[in-house]
């Protein structure tokens, strides 16, 4: 169901401001489009076609012409339009990977698709990924980036940071002056003008150092990245868009704390030993209750023998600790 929104008589929203939700119904929120994306990206393989990550209407758009030429719109209508939720459909979307019928794997991608598209899901989705920032959650977590960088930084250089999953041109980041430029990007803009609408797995790898960064921010996104292997291709990615002509760059990394503190696949050892292989070492570190954040560097002079060689450690999910009550987030190189 779409968050209601209050409405004028003109039938427009009466604040401008998106409507508030509460922290534990956006994970709700944000756990649900995982699983229906996932389940998407798998019914679409066993379909036999590939779809874009990230960019919902190009999705829409494929979904339909494929199911066209592959003459299931019919079922993939049926499940569209089915109410929700639907026991059966939903038993089958959690079971997709073990569906031989193409008539049911159609159903059950209008299913998704419909709960995406027409109910509301991408919606909530865009708006339950803004609460990062909700003074709530700790306020604005570049804060303590830029206490940590204040000590580290040359005060007669300055510095070019890439934020991704930006939420404001107004956090510490961009107001602490130690950042020029301050480029902003995320997959759904809010402030178009300030930052740019991007998916930083497509934005294209800088061609030299004028174009490369000291300083990546990725503060609570690698969460909202839905799937191990996309968070490890997010990590891996960073490497691009560093400099090569200084003697350090920097990654700020900020996830919830439950991602390396109740996991059963990652703790914040196994987190740093990957950022390691990847040519990290965690110079700062804070916990608050609910955040974990982290400031890694890259140093130029660093052995990088690791890199290139074997990835075994970080391919697989290995159970490092099993409880009720834990959750499976990880990251796969
Ligand atoms: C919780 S918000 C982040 C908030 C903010 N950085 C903070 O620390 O409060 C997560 C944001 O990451 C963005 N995001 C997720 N994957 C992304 C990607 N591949 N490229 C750019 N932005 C992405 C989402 O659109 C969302 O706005």
């Amino acid at each position: 169901m779409l968050l209601k929104r209050r409405k004028t008589v003109t039938g427009r929203p009466v604040l401008q401001q998106a409507p508030k939700i509460k922290p534990e119904r956006a994970r709700r929120i944000i756990r649900r489009f995982h699983l229906l994306i996932n389940k998407r990206r798998i019914i679409a393989v066993k379909l036999k076609f590939k779809l874009a990550e990230n960019d919902e209407a190009g999705t829409a758009k494929t979904v339909n012409k494929k199911l066209e030429l592959l003459g299931l719109m019919s079922q993939y209508r049926e499940g569209w339009k089915a109410s929700h939720p639907d026991a059966q459909l939903e038993e089958q979307m959690l079971k997709a990977q073990g569906i031989k019928e193409s008539q049911t794997l159609a159903r059950v991608l209008g299913y998704i698709m419909g709960e995406i598209h027409d109910r509301g899901g991408l919606q909530n989705y865009q708006l339950a990924s803004t609460i990062g920032q909700d003074k709530n959650r700790g306020g604005d977590s570049s804060k303590i980036l830029i206490k940590w960088f204040q000590k580290i930084r040359d005060s007669r250089k300055t510095y070019r940071a890439l934020e991704l999953g930006s939420l404001s041109a107004r956090n510490a980041i961009s107001t602490s002056g130690m950042f020029n430029p301050v480029v902003r990007i995320d997959l759904n803009s809010n402030d178009p003008a300030n930052i740019e609408r991007q998916d930083f797995m497509e934005r294209p790898i800088p061609k030299d150092d004028l174009e490369r960064f000291d300083l990546i921010s990725c503060s609570l996104v690698l969460n909202f990245v839905p799937s191990p292997e996309l968070r490890g291709a997010m990590l891996k990615r960073f490497e691009s868009f560093l400099r090569l002509d200084v003697a350090s760059t920097y990654v700020f990394l900020v996830l919830p704390l439950p991602c390396v503190d109740n996991s059963r696949y990652m703790t914040q050892d196994t987190l740093c030993a990957m950022m390691n292989y990847l040519g990290y070492r965690m110079i700062n570190e804070h916990k608050s209750p609910k955040i974990i954040y982290l400031l890694f560097e890259r140093e130029k002079s660093q052995d990088r023998s690791n890199s290139g060689g074997k990835t075994l450690h970080f391919t697989k999910k290995k159970i490092l600790r099993d409880h009720a009550g834990m959750n499976n987030f990880s990251v796969l190189l």
